[in-house]
């Protein structure tokens, strides 16, 4: 028996549709309309093909989307002085700057002038703490779009074991306290971590997020487990996860693919974010369903 292939291409266009009926009664009943502000610095051309396609789903949802490109050399006072612009402007609802940042630019002080209400990333030091401490926050997309995924696929989490392969401040840390707050027993693992095919053999849950191709291997795995295969890594023979999908489904009862699986319910959460921080920004309930 082969494996559920978890098709988050399809799951993130249902969101996406779910996101555009709600900007629209947004906009119908309180004459709102969500922007989100993108900032790129420098010409990274995959940075540039992502940074278009966040822009053209943003307009597809009915919100608007703001582009600012500044140049590989632009100092971080500047970049400051763009974010401190943003958010003073009260057609911004989302702040997004596009990571990693030149050597030059001190990322984490970019990053926590971003405004708490508009940091819809949840990368700021703030919201990393809110959501850690269970308090409302703006959720990181990624780990917000695996927690969606994992919910689809197996319902109630809770008394589940998972284990997060990556302690990264964007995907494993936020994961594990996702996963913590739906009752899973979360273990996270990382590159210290001893016999991590032992550890991960144990796990009804798995989430790959460490950026090593293919390093999962399907005999590490425990007969019925759901697999999230976060990595994004291009090789010689294309764009490949952290997972061995060909070995892991043998296996596993649900794994996602590289690509169109988490990719594509990244950016639809990163939506689901500016739709929320609208929502707040004006005093409104937060939108059913979108918010983990
Ligand atoms: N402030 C900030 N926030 C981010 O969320 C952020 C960032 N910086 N910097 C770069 C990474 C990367 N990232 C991806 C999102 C979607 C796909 C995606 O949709 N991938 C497609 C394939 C795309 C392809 O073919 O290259 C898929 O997996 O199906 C990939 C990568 C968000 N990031």
């Amino acid at each position: 028996m082969t494996a559920t292939r978890i098709d988050g291409k399809a799951h993130a266009a249902r969101l996406r549709a779910r996101i555009a009926e709600q900007v629209a009664e947004l906009k119908q009943a309180h004459d709102l309309v969500p922007g989100l502000a993108v900032v790129l610095v420098g010409e990274d051309p995959a940075s540039q093909v992502y940074v278009a396609s966040k822009g053209k789903q943003t307009v597809e949802a009915g919100m608007k989307s703001f582009e600012h490109r500044l140049p590989a050399d632009a100092t971080q006072a500047e970049l400051l002085a763009l974010i401190g612009r943003l958010n003073a402007d009260a057609e911004v609802h989302g702040i997004l700057v596009q990571l990693p940042l030149p050597g030059h630019i001190n990322e984490s002080e970019v990053i926590n002038a971003i405004a708490v209400k508009k940091d819809v990333d949840g990368f700021t030091v703030a919201n990393s703490g809110r959501l850690a401490t269970g308090q409302r926050a703006m959720v990181p997309c990624t780990p917000l779009g695996c927690l969606m995924l994992l919910r689809d696929q197996m319902g109630d989490l809770s008394g589940k074991e998972a284990v997060v392969i990556g302690r990264s401040n964007i995907v494993g840390k936020p994961m594990a306290s996702l996963l913590l707050g739906d009752n899973a027993t979360v273990t996270v693992a990382h590159s210290r971590t001893k016999d991590l095919p032992e550890v991960v053999r144990r796990a009804d849950i798995v989430v790959a997020a460490v950026g090593r191709p293919e390093m999962v291997k399907g005999d590490w795995l425990k007969p019925g487990a759901v697999v999230i295969d976060v990595g994004i890594n291009r090789t010689e023979a294309g764009l490949v996860g952290d997972v061995d999908y060909a070995s892991a489904v043998e296996i596993a009862a649900a794994v996602t693919p590289v690509p169109g699986g988490v990719g594509p319910m990244t950016i639809a959460c990163l939506l689901a974010n500016t739709l929320t921080a609208c929502c707040r920004a004006n005093d409104l309930p937060d939108p059913a369903g979108l918010t983990g």
